[in-house]
């Protein structure tokens, strides 16, 4: 079973939406695995975490903290790919943001040297640092990347990536550039069993297009359309993947009306797709 503890809105980081649904201008909780990250890792005292993290970002879609949750974490493979990046697998956080998954797994023992972080926006990337507090010591190498641009710095990762992580990420998008990032993202990955990828975004119980924002669609998955999609990829690229999505018990929909929250990318039907996708052949 899923844990349900995952935050319920998650922003867009349309960075032109000025104040997203669920905007709370205030830190109301961290996980205590958020707090020991910014205590241990970064070096900032106890009493002035909440304060730090709230000078440093500025940006709306980031207003809701809700990346201090640490997704990752909730990955029944963590621990997996904890060990594996140890063990000398490359690793790739896809729209990795402020790079907090990456600090995590770099907190735990992974060594930052095996780890990469793309995102298209290279404020984010900064913004990271400054967060964390670790420019001088960090190795992990970000890139600025549009995962759709066939010539983005991605490509020197091309064939060499054994785990992907993508939280929060595919479900920004239509049917059709879902099914492109999947083919993106299968280029990035060696060509071995055993490749992984990982991550969990909104899904629904019925699977199908809903309106975003300007006249867009974004695409949200059920469990048998996610592997659907990558059954599809696979034939299409001559690979073979083992799905395993689940969705979450709780209900988003009605969590958001409880909070007064009218969210259009949270409808009736709205859960946490949580995923691993390992590569068989
Ligand atoms: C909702 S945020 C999720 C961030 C992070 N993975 C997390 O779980 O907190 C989505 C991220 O994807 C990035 N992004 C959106 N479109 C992208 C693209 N085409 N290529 C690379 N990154 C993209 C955004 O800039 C943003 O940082």
């Amino acid at each position: 079973m899923i844990e349900n503890s995952i935050n319920i809105i998650h922003p867009t980081c349309n960075m032109a939406e000025a104040k997203p649904p669920g905007w709370t201008e205030n830190i109301t909780s961290m996980t205590p695995e958020a707090v020991e990250l910014f205590r241990v890792y970064s070096k900032v005292p106890t009493d002035r975490i909440k304060e730090h993290i709230k000078h440093i970002h500025p940006y709306p879609c980031l207003a809701t903290f809700t990346f201090l949750d640490l997704l990752i974490t909730q990955s029944h493979q963590y621990g997996e790919v904890l060990q594996r990046i140890k063990d000398g697998d490359k690793f790739l956080d896809l729209g990795c943001c402020v790079g907090q998954d990456i600090r995590k797994l770099v907190f735990d023992g992974a060594p930052s040297e095996n780890t990469y972080g793309a995102d298209l926006e290279p404020e984010f990337l900064e913004m990271g640092y400054k967060l964390f507090l670790d420019k001088s010591t960090l190795k992990t190498s970000f890139l600025t990347a549009d995962l759709f641009d066939p010539k983005s710095s991605l490509r020197q990762l091309d064939g060499q990536i054994d785990i992907v992580h993508a939280s929060a990420f595919l479900h920004l998008f239509d049917y059709d550039s879902c099914v492109k990032a999947v083919h993106r993202i299968v280029l990035l990955f060696k060509k071995t069993p055993n490749c992984l990828f990982i991550g969990a975004q909104l899904g629904r119980l019925e699977a199908g297009s809903i309106p975003g924002s300007k006249g867009t669609e974004k695409y949200r998955h059920n469990v048998n359309s996610f592997a659907q999609m990558w059954d599809q990829v696979g034939e299409d690229t001559g690979t073979k993947w083992d799905v395993d999505a689940r969705l979450n018990d709780e209900d988003l929909y009605a969590r958001a009306e409880k909070m007064g929250i009218k969210a259009g990318f949270i409808p009736p039907g709205s859960r946490w797709l949580q995923f691993s996708v390992r590569r068989v052949a």
